[in-house]
């Protein structure tokens, strides 16, 4: 039927509407649970900027806020185009501009280069096949969208990513995604989950989530900043952390600290496993959607109070 975008009745419209806002909300407040997370080692959080001299909560929070629109378009291009190559080349344009906002929020500072890249794709996955928000399901067709080229991406673009992939021969911030980053589903989701299902606060929960990341990620910001030693300092003491129970028991939060001051004399930061952990907060929170109205084709996004719960210090 020709014009057919143009028969597309108000209702519908106004759902696409509602879907797109409300998936870019929930992943702005993802980035911004997780910049609010504390306290966590060699990063920004409420307490201090971690290894990161240029960097601070308020910028971390306007970088937040900077990326919504982004989402926002990279979810109506999802329920709008069905053909993959154009709607990778449509995505590679609304992240650039979300790029492009954030260095605009920040003064320049690449606050969350890593965080557009997989939230981007998170939302769009979302939006494509609304309802089907099982991480599985989300994360096998991140894979597909990461593994077609983007046309207009610079083929010499040298980045710090890049560069790591080179030397060091690590997957890189597009590899993880083409293997549908598994270390959120074989990693942060199974140890967020128990987590609370032990009895910890959703505080102890994500922070347990986050190093359960930190030990299995080939983090090229930490390959950048600290090198291989670096790398392996990284995942060998969040895998101590947590081998003894996580943060919540005495013994882990002492080791935490000693960590944070190991990657601040480092100049370690695990930028990569951040993102991956705002990643997983909005995958849990669409599991959650999806779980708490089956049936239902437009269901209740998580209230900003739940998936911000954890802001509170405790
Ligand atoms: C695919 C892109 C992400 C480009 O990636 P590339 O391989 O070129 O590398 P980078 O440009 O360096 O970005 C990679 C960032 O991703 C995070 N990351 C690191 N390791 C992993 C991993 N194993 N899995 C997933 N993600 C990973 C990490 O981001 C965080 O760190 C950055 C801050 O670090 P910092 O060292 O302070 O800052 P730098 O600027 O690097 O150094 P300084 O100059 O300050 O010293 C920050 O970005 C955090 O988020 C890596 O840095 C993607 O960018 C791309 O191609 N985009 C084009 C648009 C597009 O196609 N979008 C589609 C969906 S919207
Ligand atoms: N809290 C944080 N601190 C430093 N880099 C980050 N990248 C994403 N979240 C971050």
């Amino acid at each position: 039927m020709p014009f057919d975008g143009f028969f597309r009745t108000r209702r519908q419209d106004v759902r696409a509407r509602s879907l797109a806002d409300m998936l870019a909300r929930t992943a702005t407040d993802a980035l911004r649970a997780e910049v609010d997370l504390t306290p966590k080692p060699g990063l920004v959080d409420r307490r201090d900027n971690g290894a990161h001299r240029d960097m601070s909560h308020a910028l971390m929070m306007a970088s937040s806020e900077a990326l919504t629109l982004g989402f926002h378009d990279c979810a109506v291009a999802a329920m709008r185009e069905r053909d993959p190559e154009r709607l990778r080349a449509e995505l590679g344009v609304h992240g650039r501009e979300s790029e492009a906002r954030m260095m605009l929020a920040t003064g320049g500072i690449n606050t969350h280069r890593g965080s557009i890249w997989a939230l981007g794709l998170l939302v769009a996955a979302a939006a494509a096949e609304p309802g089907r928000w099982r991480a599985s399901d989300l994360l096998a067709w991140v894979a597909r969208m990461a593994a077609i080229d983007d046309p207009a991406l610079a083929p010499l673009r040298v980045s710090n990513g890049q560069r790591a992939v080179r030397q060091y021969g690590v997957a890189g911030a597009r590899g993880e995604a083409e293997r549908g980053f598994c270390q959120i589903t074989n990693a942060a989701l199974p140890v967020l989950r128990h987590s609370r299902d032990a009895g910890a606060s959703e505080r102890v929960a994500r922070l347990n989530a986050l190093l359960a990341l930190m030990a299995v990620l080939d983090d090229t910001c930490v390959l950048s900043r600290a090198g291989r030693a670096g790398l392996h300092l990284v995942q060998q003491q969040a895998t101590d952390i947590l081998a003894i129970g996580g943060v919540g028991t005495r013994g882990g939060g002492c080791r935490l600290a000693a960590l944070e001051q190991a990657l601040i004399g480092a100049n370690a930061s695990p930028g990569g496993s951040a993102d991956l952990l705002s990643a997983t907060l909005f995958i849990d929170a669409l599991e959650t959607a999806a779980r708490d109205k089956p049936g239902g084709r437009d269901r209740r996004a998580p209230t900003r109070k739940e998936i911000r719960n954890a802001d509170v210090i405790a």
